[in-house]
């Protein structure tokens, strides 16, 4: 460590006897500003070259280069580092950005990440590879998901919805045009209301139809009526709203074979349908049957639900399908559907096999992890991203009653879609404390 560093960090102890010890626990932001991130900037820039060798991430010059080194400067030829492009300091952390020489890839970094994690003293330090022969090293301060604050520039806007933190202090977004139907797996308590309540103060404030199926009576969504198109909370409602959604597919796609477009973002905007985005709380309830008279109930949801899944995205139907577990278990067509849902997130688990039916077949990497979330980190989950690797994440802490409020601020942006008419909710203009259900008491027929 070099005599400045060591200053920086001196300094750190005795500001800790002051007070700055007390801020390191209690605000870790403010600490990681004031002390941590100098001292990490100092340690990083005086150790940078002599960590990467160590750590093997140095390879040998060009034969060029070592002869000037040996001929012209006169001395020893030592082995060449990533060339450092840009060092910038955020408020959780540090940003550094490598341009790699031939013979390094990001998985030499990403696979050296513990080591220099320790040898610069921060809590974590994952790679990004930004464009082919630059990676960004995001190091993190301290550990942000332990009190979640998204970034201010994370805001809803096109399809995308920022709905968590991932550990190096950027936000996981949920990206429809990217990844169009997405499972979202956890154990009870685990978190997964909370990931959809955030998803759903995102969305509502967008140009989207929110479609809400919440078979466990609409507890968790009769709260967002305001801004819902639709709400089905029984089993046999969901049945007609599917049958619904798959007629309104098919009439976008007679839209898009006339107008000679491949989805319907090739249309026009004013001709363009409105997206519509289907919340699905608990599928397990949608497949589970308690009597044979059940089953063709059940056989009409799963095949509707997997025409939704393999061809809706063109025309703008997007599933967002949430469960405890989705494997074969819960009967024909279950794994036919998982594999169609592309995004995934899955929270803590109970079992091995719930990761493994979340992760298993897109990032079997990342199921490790997802088994080892804790109980006392409710809302941390393992989630995919469209490249293909995967982070953890932990969704900010919002409560019901502030995604409500958001929904009714935005009710006037539910669109004007006559099919999902007959699902509409009622919903009053002031929702009473706890006064009666806000789904509407009439049952729907085909
Ligand atoms: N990101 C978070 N930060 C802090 N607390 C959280 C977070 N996510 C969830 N919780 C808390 O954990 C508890 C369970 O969360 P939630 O209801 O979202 O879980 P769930 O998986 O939907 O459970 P269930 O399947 O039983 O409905 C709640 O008390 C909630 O406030």
């Amino acid at each position: 460590m070099t005599d400045l560093s060591m200053a920086l960090e001196a300094a750190a102890g005795l500001a800790a006897v002051g007070g700055v010890g007390f801020a390191k626990v209690r605000a870790p932001r403010a600490y990681w500003a004031l002390v941590g991130l100098p001292a990490a900037l100092v340690r990083f820039g005086y150790s940078y070259r002599s960590t990467m060798d160590v750590c093997g991430l140095t390879v040998q010059p060009s034969g060029l280069r070592a002869f000037m080194a040996r001929n012209v400067a006169r001395r020893e030829v030592q082995p060449v580092p990533p060339k450092i492009r840009r060092v910038r300091g955020t408020s959780t952390g540090l940003r550094v950005t490598l341009r790699l020489p031939a013979g390094l890839e990001p998985a030499d970094v990403a696979a050296a990440s513990e080591r220099l994690r320790h040898a610069w003293g921060v809590h974590s330090v994952t790679v990004a590879e930004t464009k082919p022969g630059f990676l960004e090293l995001r190091m993190t301060g301290y550990d942000v998901l332990r009190r979640v604050r998204m970034p201010r520039t994370a805001v809803p806007h096109d399809l995308v919805v920022p709905v968590a933190l991932r550990e190096d202090g950027t936000a996981f977004e949920r990206d429809y045009r990217k990844a169009p139907m997405a499972l979202t797996l956890g154990a009870n308590q685990s978190g997964k209301s909370m990931y959809q309540r955030n998803l759903i103060k995102g969305l509502a404030q967008l140009p989207v139809a929110l479609v809400g199926v919440d078979c466990k009576r609409g507890v968790e969504q009769s709260g967002y009526a305001p801004r819902l198109s639709a709400l089905v909370t029984n089993p046999d409602d969901a049945a007609s709203l599917f049958g619904f959604l798959v007629a309104e597919m098919e009439d976008r796609f007679d839209l898009l074979s006339t107008a000679g477009a491949s989805e319907i973002w090739d249309l026009p905007a004013p001709q363009r349908p409105v997206p519509v985005i289907v919340l699905v709380d608990e599928v397990a309830e949608l497949f589970l049957i308690s009597s044979k008279k059940d089953e063709e109930r059940r056989e009409r949801i799963v095949t509707s639900l997997i025409r939704l899944a393999q061809m809706a995205r063109a025309v703008g139907i997007y599933l967002e399908i949430c469960g405890q577990r989705f494997g074969s278990d819960l009967g024909k067509g279950a794994t036919m559907l998982r594999a169609q849902l592309t995004g995934r997130v899955v929270h803590r688990v109970n079992d091995k096999q719930t990761a493994e039916m979340g992760l298993a077949d897109i990032a079997p990497d990342a199921v490790p992890a997802a088994s080892l979330i804790p109980m006392e980190r409710p809302g941390t989950a393992v989630a995919v991203d469209t490249s293909g690797g995967w982070s953890k994440i932990r969704t900010p802490a919002i409560t019901r009653d502030e995604v409500t409020a958001v929904c009714r601020d935005f009710a006037h942006m539910v669109p004007d879609l006559p099919f999902l008419e007959p699902f509409r909710p009622w919903a009053p203009a002031e929702a009473p404390a706890d006064g009666p259900s806000l789904v509407k008491p009439r049952p729907v027929t085909d």
